[in-house]
Parts: C-alpha cells; sequence; structure tokens
C-alpha cells in the first residue's frame, strides 16, 4: 500500500478555450471538475491502474466536501483531516495546442494544531505503507520546520519516503533524506540555484541533491522526458508525445508510474515514462488506465549525451 499525502490538495476545473485573450470574455468547450493536488493525483493514477493507495487529505469548507465526494466518487480510500479553512479550487485553461495557463490558489491556512493532527494521522498509518509519498505545496500556516520534523520522523520510523514538492519544502526532504525526490525542471534549477540548459546540467543537480541527502532523484523534463539518479548510476528516457493535450497531473502520473514499476530502473523509469506521456494525451488531470499505455514509444538508456540541449 501507498500512502500519499497532499498538505494543500484542490478542487481542479479544467476548461478549454479556442485560444486566451486577455479581456475577452471566453467560451469554454470541454470542461472538466477533478479531484486535485499532486498526492491526490498520485493515488488516482495507482487506483486507475488496480493499485492500491490512500489519500491523507487535509479538508475544509464546502470545497472540502465537494473534494471527499469527488474521491469517493472514484473510488479512491481517503483520510481526510477536518480543517477550519476552505479547500483551495485550481484552475486550468487548456488551449488546442497543448498549452496550458494555471491559476493556483494559495490555499487554507493550516494551524500548527491542525498540521499536528494531520502529521500524526500520517505517522499512524505509515508503518504498514510500502511507500509514503508528500506531494504538491504547503498550504499557508506551517513552518519549513514543521514540514522538515514529520519528513524526518517518517524517515526515522524507517518509511520510505518520496518528496514531490518546491523550494524550502523539497529541500526538506532532501536533508530529511528522502529515499526519493521528483523535482520537476524549475524545482531542480531553484533546489540548485542554476538554470539546466543540458542534460549533463540536469545530472549534475540531481547528484547534488542526491550528495545533500536524497536516496534517488527521479528530475521530470516535460517534453524532455525524464532522469533517474540513484545510487545504481543514471538512467535518461524520453516517451514522445506529438500533441499533448493537457500536461496537468503529468509529474504525478509519472511518479505513481515510477512507484508502480518499482521505483528503480530501467522498468520502473519506463513505467513511469509511459504512464506521464499518457497523461499528457488526456484531458484536464485525468489519469492513465491501463488502455491509455504505450510501453513502445519509451526509449530509455544509462549512456546519454551529457551534451544534450533541452527544449528552451
Ligand atoms: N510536452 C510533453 N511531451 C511529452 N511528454 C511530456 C510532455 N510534458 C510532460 N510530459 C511527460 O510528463 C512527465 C512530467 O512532466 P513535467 O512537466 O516534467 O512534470 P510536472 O507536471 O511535475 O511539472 C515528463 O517527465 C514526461 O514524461
Ligand atoms: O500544490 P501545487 O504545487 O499548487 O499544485 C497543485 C496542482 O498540481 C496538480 O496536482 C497538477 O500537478 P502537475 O504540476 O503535475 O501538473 C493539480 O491537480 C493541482 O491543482
Amino acid at each position: 500500500m501507498i500512502l500519499t499525502v497532499t498538505l494543500n490538495p484542490s478542487v481542479d476545473r479544467a476548461l478549454e478555450v479556442d485560444a486566451l485573450v486577455r479581456g475577452e470574455v471566453l467560451r469554454a468547450g470541454d470542461s472538466h471538475i477533478d479531484p486535485g493536488g499532486k498526492g491526490v493525483n498520485v493515488s488516482r493514477a495507482l487506483l486507475a491502474n488496480g493499485l492500491r493507495s490512500t489519500a491523507v487529505v487535509p479538508t475544509g469548507g464546502a470545497e472540502g466536501d465537494q473534494l471527499v465526494d469527488l474521491l469517493k466518487g472514484e473510488g479512491v480510500d481517503m483520510l481526510a483531516v477536518p480543517i477550519a479553512g476552505r479547500t483551495r479550487s485550481n484552475i486550468t485553461l487548456a488551449e488546442p495546442d497543448g498549452t496550458v495557463t494555471k491559476i493556483n490558489e494559495a490555499g487554507p491556512v493550516v494551524s500548527d494544531a491542525e498540521f499536528a493532527q494531520v502529521s500524526d494521522a500520517v505517522l499512524a498509518v505509515a508503518s504498514a505503507a510500502d511507500w509514503v509519498v508528500i506531494c504538491g505545496s504547503l498550504p499557508p500556516g506551517p513552518s519549513i520546520a514543521a514540514f522538515a520534523d514529520l519528513c524526518e520522523r517518517l524517515v526515522a520510523a524507517g518509511s520510505r519516503l518520496a518528496v514531490d514538492s518546491s523550494g524550502p519544502a523539497l529541500l526538506a526532504g532532501v536533508a530529511a533524506g528522502a529515499a526519493l525526490v521528483k523535482p520537476n525542471r524549475e524545482e531542480l534549477a531553484e533546489a540548485v540555484g542554476a538554470e539546466p540548459a543540458t542534460l549533463g546540467d540536469v545530472i549534475e543537480a540531481c547528484e547534488r541533491l542526491r550528495a545533500a541527502g536524497a536516496g534517488a532523484v527521479l528530475a521530470s523534463l516535460g517534453a524532455d522526458g525524464a532522469v533517474l539518479v540513484d545510487a545504481d548510476g543514471v538512467l535518461c528516457g524520453v516517451s514522445p508525445v506529438p500533441v499533448p493535450r493537457s500536461t496537468v497531473g503529468a509529474g504525478d502520473a509519472l511518479l505513481a508510474g515510477f512507484l508502480a514499476g518499482g521505483a528503480r530502473g530501467s522498468a520502473a523509469l519506463t513505467e513511469g515514462l509511459a504512464w506521464g506521456a499518457a497523461a499528457v494525451s488526456l484531458p484536464g488531470s485525468r489519469m492513465p488506465t491501463p488502455a491509455d499505455l504505450d510501453r513502445t514509444h519509451v526509449s530509455v538508456t544509462p549512456d546519454p549525451d551529457p551534451s544534450r540541449r533541452l527544449h528552451p
């Protein structure tokens, strides 16, 4: 069983528009409402592929109730911790060429007492989980020290911890000795203070995060695929998608596929890339099912060209 923890979940509304024009009334085509937040999406992707997980989510207000209903509707096992604030709604505007514009709310304030309740709920069930996967932004309220403490307690208790977050929260996961971190390109750049231009730059940045405490680094690079750096060495892979439809949740699908594939080596990276590519081909933040997965277009190599330039 995988335990996902989304400290700042959301109700995600995706609208398809012909073209984004500032100051105009835009008429939406298709629209979707999905339960959202990065850990929630990992749980949804695992479930879509027949794998068990439990999603820990602080929830509050009408949107919190809606999130719980949406998760129930999809059959996601959850541990909802009530909070006083209102769960956020995030909006995605998707254009036909695959361009996605997202508006993410900051989210409700989570008080110290509420964060302690969430932490206790996680720690109470963590020992039964194969992985504890903490994903997404931190809500306003909890200090980085409190988040770092949760990560450290999980690692000390012997949990395999994965962290997919940004900024100080990502670095706290690294310093706590998370078994896996999953930064995207921007998060990696922020973590090491340098914008990667080549595959070699990405590999070097991943090695720096490993030196700082992370067991493995799975760096997702959008259309440039993903790089895995762990104790076994380096693997790079791509899975081209001719016409991306919505990249929302692609990183979450990649992470879920990587975990489902055993979290190690070429097979796991292939699985992650297949799930990521499939998510990009689906509308909104819909997570791929086995019927959506095509592993034949994935290529993974242990011997990448470090001078290969990333898309600008
Ligand atoms: N334009 C794209 N074409 C093909 N695959 C993509 C594209 N965008 C994302 N992906 C796939 O989804 C994964 C995660 O996307 P990325 O944008 O790096 O993560 P995040 O959603 O966390 O920002 C990538 O590693 C890749 O496998
Ligand atoms: O916690 P954050 O960073 O604000 O992100 C939350 C958003 O990320 C998502 O999980 C999508 O993730 P991606 O970044 O992988 O596209 C949405 O469901 C959610 O609205």
